[in-house]
């Protein structure tokens, strides 16, 4: 009976000692569930859309809530999806007392506030250095799954994360798909961390022995007057080598410079990468 009937029958009883009671209506209480991809609002861009698209199958098809305990959360804007989906995990019943237990490795200060930021256990890799999955960003990718990173200046602290895991998946929006070689798309050059000492002999040994076309010393523009210096406290150079035929031999012999603390070259590294499309489905690439 609906609550008005309740109301008529009452006000006809008037004077019959009848007693009506009134109907009590509990709120049905509503569990969070992680949100389906497919009934997402859409974001206001579609570059945004495409990030999350990529990052929200990428941690739903390979975390395995279950088993894993150490997670690795990279650095950069499509990262950022990844620790938000991991955060909806961690307030959904099933998962919570698993992804409560998880401990996340940054890969940098802006990773490690997206860690705290989503509810995550922070943790540091020098307590958990066997990392069962990583998530990461990329500037670019080729047909065999090498990587150019550190467009962000964060390349050696993601090289050591997802060098440190089991699996190391990418997640990218379609922009970062190269036709086949490294340096077609990704044009500022390959970032290379250097100690600040060494960063005017390195210069000149990329141009001179590399044949690298350019090298610039990044610098923070409007941000920061001078150089950009990164989470450890390293410059960085971009070295222009046009496109990359050979990306591990290019590594090899950049990270034989003395001076040299990483290459933003990610070589057999990858697993999987998954490739947001700007109307919100996923490629995915395996090697
Ligand atoms: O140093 C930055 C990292 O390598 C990033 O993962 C990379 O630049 C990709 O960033 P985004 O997801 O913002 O394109």
């Amino acid at each position: 009976m609906v609550h008005r009937e309740y109301h008529k029958l009452a006000s006809l009883c008037k004077g019959v000692r009848y007693t009506v009671r009134q109907p009590v209506f509990r709120p049905r209480r509503m569990c969070y569930s992680v949100p389906k991809i497919e009934e997402l609002a859409p974001l206001g861009s579609v570059i945004e859309n495409a990030k999350r698209a990529a990052a929200y199958r990428a941690v739903d098809e390979n975390l395995d809530v279950f088993s894993h305990k150490v997670i690795g959360v990279g650095s950069g804007s499509t990262v950022v999806y990844v620790a938000e989906r991991l955060g909806q995990y961690l307030k959904d019943a099933r998962f919570k007392d698993y992804v409560s237990k998880f401990t996340c490795i940054a890969t940098g200060f802006q990773s490690q506030q997206l860690i705290i930021d989503n509810g995550l256990n922070y943790g540091v890799i020098e307590q958990n250095p066997n990392i069962d999955i990583a998530f990461d960003g990329a500037d670019e990718v080729d047909h065999q799954l090498q990587l150019i990173k550190g467009g962000g200046a964060c390349l050696f602290q993601e090289k050591l994360v997802s060098t440190s895991a089991e699996k190391f998946i990418v997640v990218a929006d379609s922009s970062k798909r190269s036709p086949k070689l490294l340096g077609v798309n990704w044009r500022q050059g390959v970032p290379i961390e250097v100690a600040p000492p060494a960063y005017v002999k390195v210069k000149n040994e990329l141009l001179s022995q590399l044949n690298a076309a350019s090298v610039v010393l990044r610098q923070g523009g409007k941000a920061k007057a001078g150089p950009i210096v990164t989470d450890n406290n390293n410059f960085i150079l971009d070295a222009d080598f046009g496109q990359i035929e050979n990306p591990k031999e290019l590594h090899d012999k950049i990270k034989a410079m003395v001076g040299v603390v990483e290459t933003g070259l990610f070589i057999d590294n990858a697993a999987k990468v998954y490739f947001g499309n700007s109307d919100g489905t996923v490629e995915v690439m395996v090697k």
